[in-house]
């Protein structure tokens, strides 16, 4: 289980998160959505301890360890893996090697471990692209290569900053469909997403934040119907 509680996290001298309470119960697949700038990228950033920003107060804690303090490798290793904003890849590696070189760890018994040719069955489009590299694979294919490293760790929570940004809509259903195997095979997922509705589509619980606090929290479904909060917060 993760739980953050009063949360604050800074810029240098910018506060921008302000006493961030979430939780993402074990098995969960929570939205975390809001418009452009309301920092939903700094609370991943802030939960992963991937420095800037500075977390000023609050406790983050997974499993009852607290995050805060440690750094993003010891994070990742205790079983969260990110899913970056903007697909950070290397431009001269292979999907191959991409994939060969993040830091693993032990799947939690019971849970079938990720490999390489694990990661082909879940996006076959990657399998044929096996020998490319960073820079010659198209928006979809570094989204489905972005996806596949974080699993590389067997992580148990999964940190997904905007994976659907910018793709085509059948790219979208292909990683709204991993999403959902995802959360079928146990793992907890924070998904930060822009797209409502393929938010929608898979989070059992949504946050929504404006200007840096929570400004709502509640089922997916009382969200689908609550035209008032989706129109004020989401502009939709
Ligand atoms: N490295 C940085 N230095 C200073 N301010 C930053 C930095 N990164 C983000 N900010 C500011 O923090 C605020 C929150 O940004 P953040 O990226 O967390 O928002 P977001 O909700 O993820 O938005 P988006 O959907 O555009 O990614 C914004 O006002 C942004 O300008």
């Amino acid at each position: 289980m993760l739980e953050i509680k009063s949360i604050s996290s800074s810029y240098g001298e910018a506060r921008i998160l302000h006493a961030i309470n979430l939780t993402v119960a074990q098995g969960q697949v929570v939205g975390l959505l809001g418009r452009n700038g309301t920092g939903k990228t700094t609370l991943i950033r802030s939960i992963m301890q991937v420095k800037p920003p500075q977390v000023t107060s609050g406790s983050i804690k997974w499993n009852g360890r607290e995050l805060c303090g440690m750094s993003s490798n010891e994070v990742a290793l205790l079983g969260i893996g990110l899913v970056p904003q903007g697909r950070r890849l290397f431009a001269s590696l292979t999907v191959q090697e991409h994939l060969e070189i993040v830091p693993r760890r032990p799947a939690v018994s019971g849970r079938r471990p990720w490999t390489v040719e694990r990661a082909y069955e879940l996006f076959p489009r990657l399998g044929e692209r096996r020998s490319h590299r960073g820079n010659q694979l198209s928006g979809g294919e570094r989204q489905m290569l972005a996806i596949t490293r974080a699993l590389m760790l067997n992580p148990d929570l999964m940190l997904m900053d905007e994976p659907t940004e910018g793709l085509a809509p059948l790219i979208v259903q292909h990683v709204e469909q991993a999403v959902s195997a995802l959360k079928a095979e146990g793992l907890t997922v924070l998904l930060v997403e822009q797209n409502l509705r393929s938010a929608l589509a898979v989070v059992d619980s949504v946050y929504i934040l404006e200007t840096g606090a929570v400004v709502h929290h509640g089922s997916a479904s009382d969200l689908t119907s609550d035209a008032a909060t989706l129109h004020r917060y989401l502009g939709v």
